[in-house]
């Protein structure tokens, strides 16, 4: 138990850097939109794949999107060089070192089994180097990593039915289900099959929802799917009542600042609306989607969310950090060890630690 104190608010860049070495949860990130252009031509050599761009400068300098959609054909493309249990876990080791560097003690990661099924690459290439690279993270960073089977709304709900049962050897390995791909026309009602049956396997549940798509669909993820959080959910805010009930009922968005730009949800950094949810008494924290392509890790999320909102008070920051570790799924003890840690690395760098609840 904390007591308020009277200190000083300290300078902006001394609050960014304050954020950026603090102890803090991802948990809204994909592994394949983590592929960075190099390591894709690295894999594209390896695996002797043609790629559509000349190298990987000419390849970054592709990530112009104006949808999500213009983002989701380059993100499926780009799946193609994954081939091999070693590829996967390169691609996973690397952004498991990224997180590290800046400061992520647990993450709770996205994977789309159907993006590599569909090409002929089964459960038993791809989780073993996801597996792999997750229990390296745990012993040599001391990161606890699991891992959110997600099902592409795009396709049939006999497709992620499929899937799952697909997934059933690799059970104990994965902690949750989630629902990514193109939101449009694709609403959380085409899956509530899907979900029932993960519910019963005792899966924790989470859908993408309320990205591009309207505020209906985050309350029909939670009342349809059985949602227990909400990826992206940045829509709920034009439903009043819905902000309501997200603050009451403690529903945490993982919303993604750097990705919400860059696909034209907000014109810019500025618009962002997670300030007026945050404010609103919602569970929201900071993640970075996929960070190859959107311009950053989850520190440069924060970093230009709190450059670009100078209401964000240290308060609030401590609170978008706090968020994050209790919205986790990780055990209580865990995140009970990791709020003390955020607490004591604040209080080192001199900055008033709000009153907890
Ligand atoms: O932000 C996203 N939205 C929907 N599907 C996705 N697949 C990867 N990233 C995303
Ligand atoms: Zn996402």
């Amino acid at each position: 138990m904390s007591t308020p104190q009277t200190l000083a608010e300290p300078g902006r860049e001394a609050l960014i850097a304050a954020v950026c070495a603090a102890p803090k949860a991802e948990l809204h990130v994909h592994i394949e939109g983590t592929l960075e252009p190099e390591l894709a031509f690295a894999l594209a050599r390896r695996n002797g794949v043609a790629l559509r761009w000349p190298s990987s400068e000419a390849l970054r300098a592709a990530y112009a999107f104006d949808s999500l959609q213009s983002f989701l054909d380059l993100y499926y493309a780009g799946c193609d060089v994954l081939r091999t249990e070693q590829d996967f876990f390169d691609l996973a080791w690397a952004y498991f070192q990224r997180a590290a560097a800046d400061h992520v003690v647990r993450a709770e990661v996205f994977f789309d089994p159907q993006s590599h099924t569909a090409r002929g690459i089964g459960f038993d290439v791809f989780m073993p180097g996801l597996l792999r690279a997750a229990r390296r993270a745990q012993d040599e960073l001391g990161m606890r990593a699991d891992y959110i089977l997600c099902v592409l709304r795009h396709l049939s709900e006999d497709d992620g039915l499929a899937t799952l049962e697909a997934a059933s050897p690799w059970r104990e390995h994965i902690i949750g289900l989630g629902l990514d791909s193109s939101e449009r026309g694709n609403p959380p009602q085409k899956f509530a099959r899907l979900y029932a049956q993960a519910r019963a396997q005792g899966l924790r549940l989470v859908a993408h929802a309320g990205e591009e798509g309207p505020a209906a669909s985050v309350r029909d993820a939670l009342d349809l799917l059985g949602a227990e959080r909400i990826d992206h959910g940045v829509h709920a805010a034009d439903d009043p009542a819905l902000v309501r009930r997200l603050a009451a009922e403690g529903v945490a968005l993982t919303v993604c600042p750097l990705s919400n730009v860059k696909l034209r949800v907000f014109p810019d950094m500025a618009a962002h609306n997670l300030p007026a949810l945050l404010h609103a008494g919602v569970k929201v924290m900071v993640n970075s989607d996929d960070p190859a392509y959107f311009g950053g890790y989850v520190n440069a999320n924060y970093r230009a969310l709190l450059a670009a909102h100078p209401a964000l008070d240290s308060a609030d920051a401590y609170r978008l950090l706090r968020n994050s570790l209790e919205a986790s799924f990780a055990p209580a003890g865990p995140v009970a060890a990791w709020a003390a840690r955020l607490d004591a690395h604040w209080q080192a760098q001199g900055l008033p630690l709000p009153p907890t609840a």
